[in-house]
């Protein structure tokens, strides 16, 4: 039979697999426990709202059968199964497309990586069997089919033969090699010890036929053996469990099992609440933000339990956007099972989880930063951002909840410090948190305008997203103290050297004329009280920031919105004595020199100069 071809990342994915080097080739057993597990559910969602479908407990199982003989393991479930068109579109390609487009082709030839942090599925299959079979029967249809691949060369499939719903997974488990044992996989033992391990919150019964043994009759001493059908997971779900008895691996792999996310959570919140409103919940900090976390695909939310059954994957108005991260689920007696979607988002009690919630999650959070500052921040690499999208979004509303879980790098500690950190530092005779904005912290701490504030000694916290000037612009002041930008036009520190001003009266018509030359550009040219050794640099009057304008230039349907830019010139840099000499003796210097000094100034705030040839002609004007 012609076989069809995988589609190309799929092919790479399944050559990872059969080539994988990966050391717990176990948890193929995992996926496949939930995949039927998944497909169980399926069924009973539909029979919750279809008269005509009866979910009786006793009927819904999953099968684990080795045949050591023949080296095959068969997983069997009753799910929902597959038609011949949900074989090819779910087995032909790869579950979570684009993933491997995620990962450079070095990442990949190590392999580990990979399968560490993306769901592979079905296809993990292929790290332990040479041949794997799928039989499948469809609820609602009357055939079945075969699907089958040897790996990367293709796949058939077939009608055939079965006749109940349902899925039967086949794997042909692989020889051992010199390094590689795989008899675990088709060992009773072997197979147990990982069932348990990762699947034993299933809700639904795995069972295998287990050799027991028993006294012989009237024969003391002898024994004799016997196959008996035993359910081996334990089914009771971890989040009815006593906290007590529970290890940080059992919370793990059920983050594991649940699939939340293929990193190993930072922490994990596991609450149980016998009030007016009972309920029990497990929340996961992940360590890492999904490939899709910060784009529109993304969708927050937890699973919904009521009294153990699943209700809904994910419920999105149990978490507020800012805390879209939290993976895990909540399972509540006093919600009902036929709630629909839109009740929900009214419901009374849901509410009032999600508001537990909220603060659990907040407090988890403050104390991780506290004591476990470490993974506190891991997390803030891979969440900070989402934050302060938290305390803009809104209006700002929830700017009370948020602030103190902001970090900011710090140009006197070299590292993320918190505003109440910042503020508990601050000298007397400081009035304002002071910022600045650029691409990364070498830059800033390269920035000009840096220079009066650090010299003066005081902390100055390193924007380098594009959502933190927003943020701040939304907190206004932390502990009463009101946040500036150190390129703002009036800094307010008192600096007794300062000569600006009666400079700035002596050369008016110096300033007057450099105004002149790039009055299209700027609203004014003023002598720096800011800088010590740089001899000019680009400043903002107003609300809107020169990073700012950055952000809300590159937006789609931006206004034109721009900055009120200052050029600012060192009066007492030797470039000013010939911006002084130029006025005096060649007017048209003067506007060279200026607009060389403009075009140097956008160029250290990394913003494109407007017309480069110009400005290399500039220049060559001035070597001549
Ligand atoms: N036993 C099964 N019964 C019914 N459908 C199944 C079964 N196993 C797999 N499938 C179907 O094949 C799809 C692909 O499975 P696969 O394990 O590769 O990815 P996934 O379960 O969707 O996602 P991931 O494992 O990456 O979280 C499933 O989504 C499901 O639709």
């Amino acid at each position: 039979m012609a076989k069809t071809e995988f589609k190309a990342e799929s092919k790479r994915l399944l050559e990872l697999m059969i080539n994988s080097i990966y050391s717990q080739k176990e948890i193929f057993l995992r996926e496949l426990m939930s995949n039927a597990s998944d497909a169980i559910d399926k069924i009973y969602y539909r029979a919750l709202t279809d008269d005509a479908l009866t979910f009786d407990n006793d009927q819904y199982y999953i099968k684990v059968t080795p045949d050591k003989e023949n080296r095959t393991l068969k997983i069997s479930d009753t799910g929902i199964g597959m038609t011949k068109d949900e074989m090819e579109d779910n087995l032909g390609v790869i579950a979570k497309s684009g993933s491997l487009a995620f990962k450079n082709e070095t990442e990949l030839q190590v392999g580990h990586d990979i399968i560490g942090q993306f769901g592979v599925g079905f296809y993990s299959s292929f790290m332990v069997a040479d041949q794997v079979t799928v039989i499948s029967k469809a609820l609602d249809s009357n055939e079945a089919y075969k699907w089958e691949s040897e790996g990367t060369d293709g796949y058939t499939i077939e009608p055939y033969e079965k006749e109940t719903v349902g899925t039967d997974i086949i794997l042909k488990i692989k020889d051992n090699g010199e390094e590689e044992n795989y008899d675990d996989f088709l060992e009773e033992q072997g197979l147990k010890t990982v069932i348990k391990k990762y699947s034993d919150f299933i809700r639904y019964p795995i069972k295998m036929d287990v050799t027991v043994q028993q006294p012989k009759e009237d024969e003391e001493d002898e024994y004799e053996e016997y196959q008996e059908e035993q359910t081996v997971n334990n089914m009771v779900p971890i989040w009815k469990k006593n906290k007590s008895e529970l290890t940080d691996e059992d919370y793990e792999n059920f983050y594991a099992e649940k699939r939340y996310g293929f990193d190993k959570p930072l922490k994990h919140i596991h609450i149980n609440v016998d009030g007016s409103i009972r309920y029990d919940a497990i929340l996961f900090i992940p360590e890492s933000a999904p490939p899709d976390y910060y784009t529109a695909d993304f969708e927050k939310g937890l699973e919904l339990y009521s009294s153990g059954v699943l209700i809904m994957n994910k419920s999105a108005d149990l978490l507020p956007d800012y805390f879209g991260f939290v993976k895990g689920m909540v399972d509540s007696e006093d919600l009902s099972l036929n709630i629909s979607r839109e009740m929900l988002q009214h419901d009374r009690q849901l509410k009032t989880i999600a508001k537990n919630i909220k603060n659990k999650i907040k407090s988890n959070l403050k104390t991780m930063l506290n004591n476990d500052r470490e993974n506190y921040e891991k997390f803030y690499k891979a969440f900070g951002r989402q934050l302060k999208f938290g305390v803009y979004n809104d209006f700002g509303m929830n700017k009370d909840d948020l602030q103190d879980l902001l970090m900011f790098y710090s140009s006197t500690e070299k590292k993320l410090v918190t505003l109440d950190e910042y503020v508990s530092r601050m000298p007397e005779d400081q009035t304002y948190i002071y910022y600045a904005s650029g691409d990364n912290y070498d830059k800033i701490d390269k920035l000009p305008q840096t220079e009066l504030v650090a010299d003066k000694g005081y902390e100055i916290l390193y924007f380098t997203e594009e959502v933190d000037e927003f943020a701040i612009k939304m907190l206004m002041n932390y502990k009463e103290k009101e946040f500036k930008s150190v390129s703002s036009s009036d800094l307010d520190i008192e600096n007794e050297d300062d000569n600006t001003e009666e400079e700035e009266k002596e050369n008016k018509e110096v300033f007057a004329a450099m105004k002149e030359a790039i009055a299209d550009k700027v609203t004014d040219v003023r002598a720096s009280k800011r800088l010590k050794s740089h001899p000019v640099v680009l400043a903002s009057d107003g609300e809107i920031s020169i990073e700012m304008e950055k952000v809300l230039q590159s937006m789609p349907n931006n206004q034109g919105i721009n900055a009120d830019k200052v050029l600012e010139i060192n009066v007492n840099h030797d470039v000013f004595k010939s911006l002084q000499d130029a006025y005096d003796n060649d007017k048209d210097k003067l506007k060279l020199y200026t607009n060389l000094l403009y075009n140097q100034a956008l160029l250290i705030e990394g913003l494109p100069v407007e017309d480069p040839v110009e400005f290399t002609n500039d220049m060559c004007k001035v070597m001549v």
